[in-house]
Order: structure tokens, then C-alpha cells, then sequence
């Protein structure tokens, strides 16, 4: 006998020895729950060996059938999908609880090769780390949207406004006017450039990196993040499109990133730019040539995640607005009601009369609360194992807060599905202090929407501009009557935007 003839069936049956033994332990342990922890997971699907939870997880309108598993297993709803821990937070309690006061561990985003490798996409709401860098990111970010520095913006916001109305006068599509609009204002606070609609090339690019992020983020949608590996398959070969794609996007990315910013700069050299945000962080760089450098990467960061992260959110709960008054025609006359008794007819109003228009100010809750552009928000990723309630979670587990579930909780909104701006208001019709204000749309704990304020500025000059000066109505059918308005949403897993009414 010779050695070949011996060792090859040995190795054989060694292979085959440690493959039956990984499978009986994947077995034991999808059978047992156990997890090296002495405690259980939180409850959820018990799914299938090896695949795991990969059919238990929901895809058509994953928030609202979340909502609908939390009846079953909880307000903790655990998934496993090829080993892959996945948490959804179902309660506020939870989202306190978990995103709040454990924000330190809480507070990553998920690690994706297609996001982080391939599209080379690590600039601040793509910054997996929770650390140093992400802090400085925020806090450039924070110095120009704060509550406070917020109001600086107004005058463009409401130059914008005034140019949305003669828009919609001229007969401009309500969906395309709200869209240059938003753009617009967030172009010219961003880098002081005046854009007259979409089409233009700086929106453009941004868009386009916009919706390639909203692919690469949905779960599963490229396998390369579940086989690691498939990284390296080389451009060429039949079934690296995947590779392509994300070149195509690198690059579009890099332009986002740097074209604007050079251009706004080299302006600013030269005297000729507008003041803006892009100005305000170029004048405080520091003079030492290497920090000089880093500033300036966070700068073009902070700037050109501003405007990718601002546009499709507020177009999409403007969309949201829009529908509501349609299919809720006494809230449009409640509000112009409001509007008329306190600015007088036919006068759009100034910021300083938003404490006075509590009606109005239900109505924008009750926008936030009754739609989510972001249903799940965005994940967010365990760095530590612990134990929470008698359960453990593991490190590496992918969290989503279910916006739209805690939303739509009818113990804490009693008829969630109805548009119902009265929920905030006291009897008197006053902001009723004890109703809790629906912040879930804007994220969670240490993550949470660092735009927030400037969008609601957006919004509130958008809504008050147009119930002064329109009635918001169905569009016509073919036979020239009001058309049926149907509630129909565009955007995939992560997004959720209604479409024109
Ligand atoms: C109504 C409009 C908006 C909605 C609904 C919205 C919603 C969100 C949500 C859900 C997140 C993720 C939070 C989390 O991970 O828990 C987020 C993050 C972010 N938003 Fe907004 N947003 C809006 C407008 C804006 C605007 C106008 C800006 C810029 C001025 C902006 C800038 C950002 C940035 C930079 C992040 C990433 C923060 C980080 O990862 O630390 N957003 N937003």
C-alpha cells in the first residue's frame, strides 16, 4: 500500500468527521438557543440550522410587519440570519433603555463590505466607529445646525419658500416644486451657490450618490456582504457586476465629496463667495498645515453629507404632509382657520409666530408621527456583549429602532392610522404637554438626526407658506372630476416616500 493510497482516504474521513461535528453543534445550538451565556436570547423566529431566520425576515414593508411580530414574541424581537445577530426595538422603553443609556455601546453603525470597502464610503453617517473621528464630525456638524445657529438659515429658507409659491403658480408639478425647493435650500446654506432646479449637476451627483447608498444599505441586497470573500473576484468575470457598480459609485462619491467644496473655496479665495456653511468652517481651520488638512477632509464631509442626508428625507415628509391634507380636508381648514384668526389672511408667516400657532404645530407632530421616511432609521451595531433584562445580546448584533411601530403604538396613539393632529392639543387647543412629542422619525440616542432642527425649520416655512396661499387638493381624472387619492409610497426597504397625491 502505498502512502497516497493510505492518507487520501484519511483525510477524507477527517473532513467528513469535523464537517458532521460543526454541523451537530449547529444543530444543538439552533435547537438549545445556546449561546455560551447561560441566558437566552431575546425571544423571536426559531428559524432554521445554518440559514437561521433568513425566511423570518420580514422584506414587503418590514416596519409595519415587525409592528405585527412584536404582538407575538415582545418589544424585543431577535433574528439570526446565517449567524448574523439582528435585534429590532419595539418600545420606547427599549429604545431608551437600550440607545439612550447604553449609547456607548449602542452608537456604531454596522460594518458592510459593499458600503465601507467597495464604495469606500466611511464619512460620517457611513462612519462605522463611534469614536474620535465620528466625534469630530458631529461636533463640526453640530456648531452649524444647532437649535440656536439654526435660525441664521431663515432667510434662504424663506427665499426658497417665496420661489416654491410663484412654482406652484406657474403650474410647476407639486412634487418637483417641494424637491427644488428643498434642494435649493440646502445648496445655497451649504455652499452659498444658487441652483434653479434639480437638474442641476451638483443635485445631480448628490442624488445619484444618494440612491446608491439607499441600495448598498438594504440588508442583503448585495451578497458580497454576507460572503465576505466575493470581494475578490476580479472585475472581469461574469457575476462581478456587483464590482462594477461600486466603481461606478466610488467615484461619483469622490466627486460629491470634492467638486463643490474645491469650488466654494477657490470662490472664497478669490472674495467672491456667499457666506455659508462651507465659509464658516474654512475661516476657523487652524494654521498648522497638518491639522489644517484634517479639518478640511471633515469639512468637505460634513458638507456633502448635509446635502445628501437633507434632500430625500424633507422632500419625502413634505410628500407625507401634502397626502394627509388631501385625505384629511377638515385639518387643511383647521389650520388655515388658525393661520387666518393669527397672521390675518393671505400673509405668509415669519418664524416668530411659531409659538403661537399650536395648531399648526400639532399638525407638523402629527406629519412626523403618522409617516417615516426612514421607517427602521438607520442601524446601528452592539460593540460589547451584555445582558439586558435577563437576556443576552451579543456583540456584533445590528439594531434597528422600529420607528414606524413606536409611532404607531395604539397605547400610545389611540388610532394610529388616522391623521389626527387633536392627539397633541388640550382641550383648550393648546400643545398638550403630556402627549409625548414623536421625535422616533429622527433616530436614536447618540445617532440621532443631527439635521432635525433645520428640517423642521424647512418644513414649517413650506407647510404655513402653502395653507396660506392654496388649497390643497386631489389632482383630476380622466373625466375632469377629483381623483381618488390612494396613499402609494415609493423607496424600497430603508426608505419610505409617498408619492405626489
Ligand atoms: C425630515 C427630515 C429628516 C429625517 C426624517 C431624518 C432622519 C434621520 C435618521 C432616522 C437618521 C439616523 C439616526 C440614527 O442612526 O439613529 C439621520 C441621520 C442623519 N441625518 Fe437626518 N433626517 C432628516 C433631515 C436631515 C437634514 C436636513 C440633515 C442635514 C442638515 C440631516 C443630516 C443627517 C446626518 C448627517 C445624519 C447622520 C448622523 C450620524 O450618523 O451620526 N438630516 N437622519
Amino acid at each position: 500500500m502505498t502512502f497516497e493510497a493510505v492518507m487520501v482516504p484519511t483525510v477524507i474521513q477527517a473532513l467528513g468527521g469535523a464537517t458532521a461535528i460543526l454541523a451537530l453543534r449547529a444543530l444543538y445550538q439552533w435547537w438549545t438557543g445556546y449561546n455560551g451565556s447561560g441566558l437566552p436570547y431575546p425571544p423571536g423566529p426559531k428559524g432554521y440550522p445554518i440559514i437561521n431566520n433568513l425566511f423570518d425576515m420580514p422584506i414587503e414593508v418590514p416596519w409595519a410587519a415587525h409592528a405585527e411580530l412584536a404582538k407575538k414574541y415582545g418589544d424585543l424581537i431577535f433574528f439570526r440570519v446565517f449567524g448574523q445577530p439582528i435585534m429590532i426595538v419595539a418600545s420606547e422603553k427599549r429604545a431608551v433603555d437600550l440607545f439612550e443609556k447604553r449609547s456607548t455601546i449602542y452608537s456604531n453603525r454596522p460594518h458592510s463590505v459593499m458600503m465601507h470597502e467597495l464604495l469606500e464610503f466611511d464619512n460620517f453617517f457611513g462612519l462605522v466607529d463611534y469614536g474620535p473621528r465620528w466625534r469630530k464630525h458631529r461636533r463640526m456638524f453640530h456648531q452649524e445646525f444647532n437649535h440656536a445657529t439654526v435660525p441664521k438659515y431663515h432667510p434662504i429658507v424663506k427665499r426658497y419658500t417665496q420661489r416654491f409659491l410663484v412654482a406652484l403658480s406657474d403650474g410647476v408639478d407639486l412634487s418637483e416644486a417641494t424637491r427644488n425647493a428643498i434642494a435649493g435650500m440646502g445648496i445655497q446654506v451649504v455652499y452659498g451657490v444658487h441652483v434653479n432646479s434639480i437638474d442641476d449637476p451638483f443635485i445631480c451627483d448628490a442624488s445619484e450618490v444618494g440612491d446608491a447608498l439607499n441600495t448598498a444599505g438594504i440588508p442583503g441586497r448585495f451578497l458580497v456582504d454576507v460572503f465576505s470573500a466575493l470581494k475578490y473576484i476580479p472585475r472581469w468575470m461574469p457575476g462581478a457586476g456587483f464590482q462594477r457598480w461600486a466603481d461606478h459609485y466610488r467615484a461619483a462619491s469622490r466627486k460629491v465629496l470634492d467638486e463643490p467644496f474645491e469650488y466654494v473655496w477657490s470662490l472664497h479665495k478669490k472674495g467672491e463667495s456667499t457666506p455659508c456653511v462651507a465659509t464658516a468652517m474654512i475661516d476657523r481651520f487652524p494654521e498648522d498645515t497638518v491639522q489644517r488638512h484634517e479639518q478640511s477632509l471633515i469639512a468637505r464631509n460634513v458638507c456633502s453629507q448635509t446635502h445628501i442626508a437633507a434632500v430625500d428625507t424633507t422632500y419625502g415628509m413634505m410628500m407625507a404632509f401634502f397626502l394627509a391634507m388631501v385625505l384629511y380636508p377638515n385639518v387643511q381648514k383647521a389650520a388655515q382657520t388658525e393661520l387666518d384668526r393669527v397672521v390675518g389672511p393671505f400673509t405668509a408667516p415669519d418664524f416668530s409666530y411659531r409659538p403661537d400657532l399650536d395648531y399648526i404645530e400639532a399638525v407638523l407632530r402629527e406629519t412626523f408621527r403618522w409617516h417615516q421616511v426612514l421607517p427602521l432609521a438607520l442601524p446601528h451595531c452592539v460593540t460589547e456583549d451584555h445582558t439586558y433584562d435577563g437576556y443576552f445580546i451579543p456583540k456584533g448584533t445590528v439594531v434597528f429602532g422600529n420607528s414606524w411601530g413606536l409611532m404607531h403604538d395604539p397605547d400610545v396613539f389611540p388610532n394610529p392610522m388616522e391623521f389626527k393632529p387633536e392627539r397633541f392639543l388640550t382641550k383648550e387647543g393648546k400643545i398638550n404637554p403630556e402627549v409625548p412629542e414623536p421625535m422616533a422619525l429622527f433616530g436614536y440616542g447618540r445617532r440621532i438626526c443631527p439635521g432635525r432642527h433645520f428640517a423642521v425649520d424647512m418644513m414649517y416655512s413650506v407647510i404655513t407658506a402653502t395653507l396660506t396661499s392654496f388649497n390643497i387638493l386631489p389632482g383630476k381624472d380622466e373625466h375632469g372630476n377629483p381623483a381618488k387619492v390612494e396613499a402609494k409610497f415609493e423607496g424600497g426597504a430603508i426608505m419610505c416616500v409617498p408619492l405626489s397625491p
